[in-house]
């Protein structure tokens, strides 16, 4: 089928690769022309493992081409895919400038031909119909550009489209598997035409052609309106926030009656009805959805009348969340004034080079605040030399670069490598071999052997 892809951000550029893979036809379209020259020259401009690769293959079969020309990519595509960003206002909503400027940018572009216009980005409940009026707007305006201007317009606004909700539930990190492997996919309208052609489209994932494991069962499809649709992508990331809240919480517990949080997860894990999932407690949760979707719920809630209690809870229980590794270094080392502080990762999760609303910004932020001095080694913000525009942070190259001179370490971001460091000599180049391992993720007694004093959270 003939695709495009508007906006090439995490889930648009995932979205338009994997599809191209499964043999549809895309034009991925983004308005930062910089980036179409950077996709266009073969390369990504995330860091998503598995992408590069997928990415070359199918520029080289001539089944996806990046254009900031909107008007090719609406032409083109039989199925326009809207993934732009829908970040947070200070109000705790969502931001829906960009998909309204999409929104109106197709609807000038349209002609008499159908078109399924796919929501994929996380939009506020109530979207989609939205959205439609948007296009409307958009295709009557140029209709009355195109009367106004003298001529005789051969172009009419009587466009034809159904407009869908796709919601995604990729995760960073492991992006490209999750597309081909997915739990669900929902598709949410009231068009029949549109809803089979999404399923056509999908066809080839739902049968499992590219799963990792082809012998399981079709992926379920879940069909529904399109308020329902939208309230399902913000349901299951508010569940998984809360579910994260509630270990952290259960873990800030353990520590102070001296139980084991992962033993805990482990033991309420195996418990089909809750699931092992999500139980890893920590620092907190961040990245570009947790936190501004679940704001975004209580921001509707309230809209309502409605006080959403539990996810206002889950989003306080983070923000002291976010806190515990710092009590833990004043525990540790009284006064922080002065002192040198190492973080292991910055990223919000492994396998990412994403820092949007990442636990390491609000520690480093702390830890300037009361004077400490604070050092960083992360695998992919330091070998890229990216900086993201932080500031505070002294960004070290290696590891044990990072344990030279300092008080204590804190392991921000689980990234597998950590794993193997050799803690031997990183305890012996610090002033005083502590670490807080904000993940629970590294083997006590390796660490111990090595010299270091080893806090978890709750564990
Ligand atoms: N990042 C994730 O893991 C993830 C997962 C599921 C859902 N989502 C949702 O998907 C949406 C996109 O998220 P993201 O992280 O990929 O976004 P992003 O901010 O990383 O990327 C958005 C892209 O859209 C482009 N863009 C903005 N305005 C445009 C316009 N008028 N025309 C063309 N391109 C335009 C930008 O240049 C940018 O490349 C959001 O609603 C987000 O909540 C994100
Ligand atoms: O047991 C856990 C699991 C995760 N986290 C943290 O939670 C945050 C989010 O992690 P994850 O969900 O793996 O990453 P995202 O890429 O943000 O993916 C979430 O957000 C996406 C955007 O909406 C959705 O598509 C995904 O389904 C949803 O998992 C990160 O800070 C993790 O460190 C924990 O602290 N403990």
């Amino acid at each position: 089928m003939r695709v495009c892809v508007i906006g090439t951000g995490y889930v648009g550029l995932v979205t338009g690769v994997c599809l191209s893979h499964i043999g549809h036809d895309v034009i991925c379209v983004d308005n930062n022309e910089e980036k179409v020259k950077l996709m266009q020259s073969g390369q990504s401009p995330i860091y998503e493992p598995g992408l590069s690769e997928l990415m070359q293959s199918s520029a080289a079969s001539g089944k996806l081409t990046f254009t900031s020309d909107l008007a090719k990519g609406v032409d083109h595509g039989e199925i326009l895919f809207i993934a732009v960003g829908t970040p947070p206002l200070p109000t705790g909503e969502s931001d829906t400038r960009y998909v309204e400027a999409v929104a109106r940018g197709i609807g000038t572009h349209l002609k008499s031909d159908y078109k399924v216009i796919v929501n994929k980005s996380t939009v506020p409940i109530g979207s989609g119909d939205w959205v439609r009026m948007i296009v409307l707007d958009g295709a009557t305006e140029k209709q009355k550009s195109l009367v106004g201007a003298g001529g005789v317009s051969t172009e009419n606004a009587n466009v034809n489209f159904d407009v869908v909700s796709n919601p995604e539930f990729l995760r960073e990190g492991s992006a490209v598997f999750d597309t081909f492997n997915p739990d669900r996919i929902v598709l949410g309208g009231n068009g029949e035409k549109a809803i089979a052609m999404m399923q056509e489209l999908y066809q080839p994932i739902v049968n499992r052609k590219v799963a990792k494991d082809k012998s399981l069962p079709p992926v379920p499809v879940v069909v529904t309106d399109l308020s329902s649709a939208e309230m399902i992508k913000y349901a299951a990331n508010s569940f998984l926030a809360t579910k994260i809240s509630f270990i952290n919480e259960v873990a800030n517990i353990c520590d102070r009656v001296g139980a084991d949080v992962v033993q805990v997860a482990k033991g309420i894990g195996l418990d089909s009805r809750i699931g092992n999932k999500f139980l890893q407690a920590g620092i907190g949760w961040g990245g570009s959805c947790f936190p501004k979707d679940v704001s975004a719920l209580i921001h509707t809630a309230d809209d309502y009348g409605y006080e959403a209690e539990l996810l206002k809870s889950a989003v306080s229980v983070n923000i002291r969340q976010r806190s515990i590794s710092l009590e833990k270094l004043q525990q540790e080392l009284k006064i922080l004034k002065g002192k040198t502080v190492g973080l292991l990762g910055l990223t919000f999760k492994p396998d990412t080079d994403d820092m949007r609303d990442a636990p390491a910004l609000t520690l480093i932020e702390q830890l300037n605040r009361l004077g400490a001095r604070v050092k960083a080694y992360d695998p992919i913000v330091s070998q890229s030399g990216l900086s993201h525009g932080l500031t505070g942070v002294i960004i070290e190259t290696d590891a044990e670069m990072l344990a030279d001179g300092c008080d204590a370490l804190v392991l921000v971001t689980d990234w597998k490598e950590f794993i193997k460091l050799d803690f031997g000599k990183m305890a012996n180049q610090m002033n005083n071999p502590v670490i807080i391992d904000g993940r629970n993720f590294l083997d006590r007694s390796t660490l111990e052997q090595a010299g270091f004093r080893y806090l978890g959270i709750g564990h």
